[in-house]
């Protein structure tokens, strides 16, 4: 015979079935040395085992209200009401006969029912109305609640009955366990009422007891419980890669403020102070001013009004100082890697920043007001536009991207200026944020001589391809399901 494991609960509950055939918990915890739950309990894991049935089973009853009971005797008021009249009466006569209230209910029912019908205050009955469906089913019923079947009334009579509220519906919730033939072959096989052990201990390996005991063995082909361990986020361990990639490419981690001044935000980027962007919708302002850093100011401005002592003719029109104090919080992390650049002029300069940036963006399945950005420069001696797209596509094919292109683009503060872009299967190429070498009115006012390359790339735009997801607040909602789905490595 299969090996069925039962429980001493369960051998209990199926020798007391084997006599009875169907019982209640209640007769189960009669009959056996067990409790109304136990009982409850084994029943389940018998009927998991094909040993026994366990229904539940909703009854409902009815019986008699309190007001039921007072017209079962008196009749209903639209009865009583017709049995005092023999003609047209008048419903004040009525009322001081019979009270207000009954009256009131009574001349209700007596037009819905079509006994009677009123005109000016007065109740005209119909022609003789015999006994109606509700009054015989209100003299079958008491004051003990019955089964439906039992009264024999139909049922729409009750159920307008019960709307009136002369009866009243009372469920009885049953559970019933019959036992399976399975079981009562199992039951007629002999059990024996031992506990099995679960648990081996020192005083039974001792003493030798357990040479005399039957152990419970495991079912293996339950699935276990499933444990949720603690994992690493999965947002955040895309950035940790990336930033593992740089890192391994020989680039240094850079952090700056989140606070910045319009100045490195926009200016220091040969951003002309009247540029959309810097505009209240797109750019969280603050009311608190940065200083200048005296040692860039008079260049700055000079190369925004006239274009310095460079080939270039600037912006034009007059530079505002008090505009750069403004702070902002970043819109980009190309501020930060501007600031490093000005406080590391000298060659080489190989750093990132993997950090947060701020936009005025109605949020929506795509826009998140803040968001992670993969900013980058490199600054040596002959560094050309080719070494910009090789660093780049390494980046990308470190990611494990193999296609990756570059459209042209446009940034105030590069030239010339690309849009790298990758190949996804289901969506084609995907544009992930700018990149390109920094204007000489970036570098020069600065004081920097070499070439540098720059890039800003979209983070969570890749993280949501990455993670199959279609909805950018996905990744900072924490949606616990989620999470526990989410591989902590794609195998
Ligand atoms: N700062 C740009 C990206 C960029 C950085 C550096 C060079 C060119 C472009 C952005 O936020 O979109």
């Amino acid at each position: 015979m299969e090996n069925l494991n039962l429980t001493l609960n369960e051998k209990e509950v199926l020798l007391f079935l084997e006599k009875k055939g169907t019982a209640s918990p209640a007769d189960i915890a009669d009959g056996t040395s067990l409790k109304i739950e136990n009982a409850t309990q084994a029943s389940f894991l018998l009927e998991e085992k094909g040993l026994a049935e366990v229904k539940d089973e909703v009854s409902e009853k009815y019986r008699l209200s309190a007001e039921g009971v007072q017209y079962a005797q008196k009749g209903l008021p639209e009865r009583q009401v017709l049995n005092r009249i023999d003609g047209p009466t008048s419903i004040k006569d009525l009322q001081e006969m019979l009270s207000p209230q009954m009256v009131g209910i009574a001349t209700g029912w007596l037009k819905r029912k079509g006994w009677a019908s009123v005109e000016k205050g007065n109740i005209i009955p119909a022609a003789d109305v015999c006994e109606t469906d509700d009054e015989i089913a209100l003299a079958k019923l008491g004051e003990t609640a019955v089964p439906l079947e039992e009264t024999g009334i139909d049922q729409k009579v009750m159920k307008d009955l019960v709307k009136r509220k002369l009866v009243e519906k009372e469920e009885t919730k049953s559970r019933t366990i019959t036992i399976s033939a399975e079981g009562q072959k199992i039951a007629a096989s002999g059990l024996e009422l031992t506990e099995d052990i679960t648990q081996l201990t020192s005083r039974m390996l001792k003493s030798g007891e357990w040479k005399n005991k039957t152990f419970r063995s495991y079912n293996i082909d339950k699935p276990p419980k499933k444990v949720f361990a603690a994992k690493v986020h999965p947002y955040q361990r895309l950035i940790d890669q990336m930033r593992q990639i740089f890192l391994e490419m020989g680039f240094t981690e850079i952090k700056g403020d989140i606070i910045q001044s319009s100045f490195w935000n926009f200016d220091a980027l040969f951003q002309p102070q009247d540029h959309p962007a810097r505009e209240m919708q797109d750019t969280f302002h603050l009311e608190s001013r940065s200083q200048l850093p005296d040692e860039y100011v008079e260049t700055v401005c000079s190369m925004h009004e006239k274009g310095g002592d460079i080939e270039s003719r600037g912006w034009g029109g007059k530079w505002d100082s008090d505009v750069a104090k403004r702070n902002v919080l970043r819109t980009h992390t190309t501020s930060v890697s501007i600031k490093h650049l000005a406080d590391n002029p000298e060659p080489p300069v190989k750093a990132f920043c993997i950090d947060r940036a701020y936009r005025r963006e109605t949020i929506d399945p795509t826009h998140t007001p803040e968001f992670e950005q993969l900013e980058g420069v490199v600054m040596d001696r002959n560094m050309s536009f080719a070494n910009l797209l090789g660093c780049l596509k390494e980046f990308y094919h470190r990611m494990g991207f193999e296609n990756v292109r570059f459209r042209p683009g446009y940034f105030p503060y590069t030239e010339p200026s690309v849009e790298p872009e990758v190949y996804i299967e289901e969506l084609g190429w995907v544009e992930l944020g700018g990149a390109g070498i920094f204007r000489k009115e970036v570098t020069e006012p600065l004081g920097i001589k070499e070439p540098v390359l720059a890039w800003g790339l979209g983070v969570s735009r890749l993280a949501m391809l990455r993670l199959g997801l279609k909805d950018l607040r996905e990744l900072y909602q924490s949606d616990i399901e989620w999470l526990r789905k989410s591989p902590v490595c794609k195998l």
